[in-house]
This record gives C-alpha cells, sequence and structure tokens, in this order.
C-alpha cells in the first residue's frame, strides 16, 4: 500500500509527464485526517518529492515542512466543504484553461454535457470568477460551490477538482480535460449534448464523493 506521500508524488509525475501540467503549474493534496498533505508552492510536478510535500491543516494554516501551494487555502476549501472528498487537484491544463478564458459561459454550467462519461464524473461545472493566483479573496465562492460540485473552474485560469480519493479526483480532472478539448473542436459544428433527463440519470450524487 503506498503512503499518501508517494500517491501524491505518483499523481504529480502522471500529470506532468503526459503534458497535463507545465512549469511550476498544478497543486495535489490527501487528507490524512486532520491534517492535509499538499505540494509545495513553486515546485514542479515533474520533480517534486515525497519529503519536500508540505503539511497544512483544515483552516488552510501551514502546519509542517517547506511553504505550501498558495492555492492552499483552496484546497482546505474544497475539503471542508465535502467531508467525504479526500483529494483535491488542480492543473492548468490547456483545454480547460482555454474554456476558462471563454467569453458568454453559463457560470453555474460551464461545459454542456457531450458525453456520459463527463456526466457521470464532472457532473455540472460552475465557472468562479477571476481571482489572481493565490488570492484567497475566491476562498468563499470556493467553498459555497464546492459544497454541491465536485469540479470547479477558475476563470482564467484552470480547473480544481476533488475527489473521494486521489485516483477518483486524477479522473474526474481528466475527463474535464477532455470534455474542454470536445467541446473545443465541436464549436463550429452543430452538436447533441446528453438531454436533462440524460444527464441526471448519470450525475453523480453529491454525497458520494
Ligand atoms: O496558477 C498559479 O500560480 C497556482 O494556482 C499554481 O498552479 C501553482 O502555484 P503553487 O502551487 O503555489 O506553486
Ligand atoms: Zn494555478
Amino acid at each position: 500500500m503506498n503512503t499518501e506521500r508517494e500517491q501524491i508524488i505518483s499523481a504529480a509525475r502522471s500529470l506532468f509527464q503526459r503534458g497535463l501540467t507545465h512549469g511550476s503549474t498544478g497543486n495535489l493534496s490527501v487528507r490524512v485526517g486532520d491534517r492535509v498533505l499538499v505540494t509545495p508552492t513553486g515546485s514542479s510536478l515533474g520533480t517534486v518529492e515525497a519529503a519536500e510535500l508540505s503539511l497544512i491543516d483544515l483552516s488552510g494554516a501551514h502546519v509542517a515542512g517547506p511553504k505550501p501551494s498558495k492555492e492552499a487555502f483552496l484546497h482546505a476549501a474544497l475539503l471542508r466543504a465535502r467531508p467525504r472528498a479526500n483529494a483535491v487537484v488542480h492543473t492548468h491544463s490547456t483545454h480547460a484553461a482555454a474554456v476558462s478564458c471563454m467569453d458568454g459561459l453559463d457560470p453555474a454550467d460551464a461545459l454542456p454535457p457531450l458525453t456520459a462519461y463527463f456526466a457521470m464524473r464532472v457532473g455540472r461545472l460552475p465557472l468562479l470568477p477571476y481571482f489572481a493566483p493565490g488570492d484567497q479573496g475566491l476562498g468563499p465562492a470556493a467553498e459555497e460551490a464546492a459544497r454541491t460540485h465536485s469540479a470547479l473552474l477558475l476563470s482564467n485560469h484552470g480547473p480544481i477538482v476533488a475527489g473521494a480519493s486521489l485516483g477518483a479526483a486524477l479522473d474526474a480532472i481528466e475527463e474535464l480535460e477532455e470534455t474542454a478539448k470536445l467541446f473545443l473542436l465541436l464549436r463550429d459544428l452543430p452538436t447533441r449534448p446528453l438531454s436533462q433527463e440524460q444527464r441526471r440519470a448519470l450525475e453523480p450524487s453529491n454525497q458520494a464523493q
């Protein structure tokens, strides 16, 4: 059984090696009791090591290790809002980041349910207002939205997703990225998303993640 530290490093490498994060963007966290292990600020997910992870509490306060991600407060907000979630992943994956910059999106439902897998793994995707990275002013809106949604899109930035496990959060953020890609590919074509009834039949219950 991998430790939480090893799980974070394995997920970080996987995201980086597949181009889902670049440079020193993105951050990951895993709940450990009433503490949270989170990647340190300024680190590359391609090279960060298990011994370099930071520990915060659920208020977002730094407890031990190097200075945590500047988004530690957001990770803590999602974990507070979703007591059954145990992991949070944030990336700047290209297609989701592109959608986060588009004008005219429905802020309550930023991507249509193009596929069943999106409806199952992501559900509805709120678009949160723009705040500079690390601006704690985003915390209350993120916490409120996360009570009823496991995935959020940060305007002009990228997605952040909570899951019951790190594997579940990765599945969901990867599905969000693939659906953003489909959405951009299909922009000039007539498309037929799932109906509201088809969508509702597949959406995760808020309690399940
Ligand atoms: O976009 C940003 O600057 C952050 O949201 C980010 O992705 C990386 O920040 P750190 O985790 O503080 O390195
Ligand atoms: Zn970011």
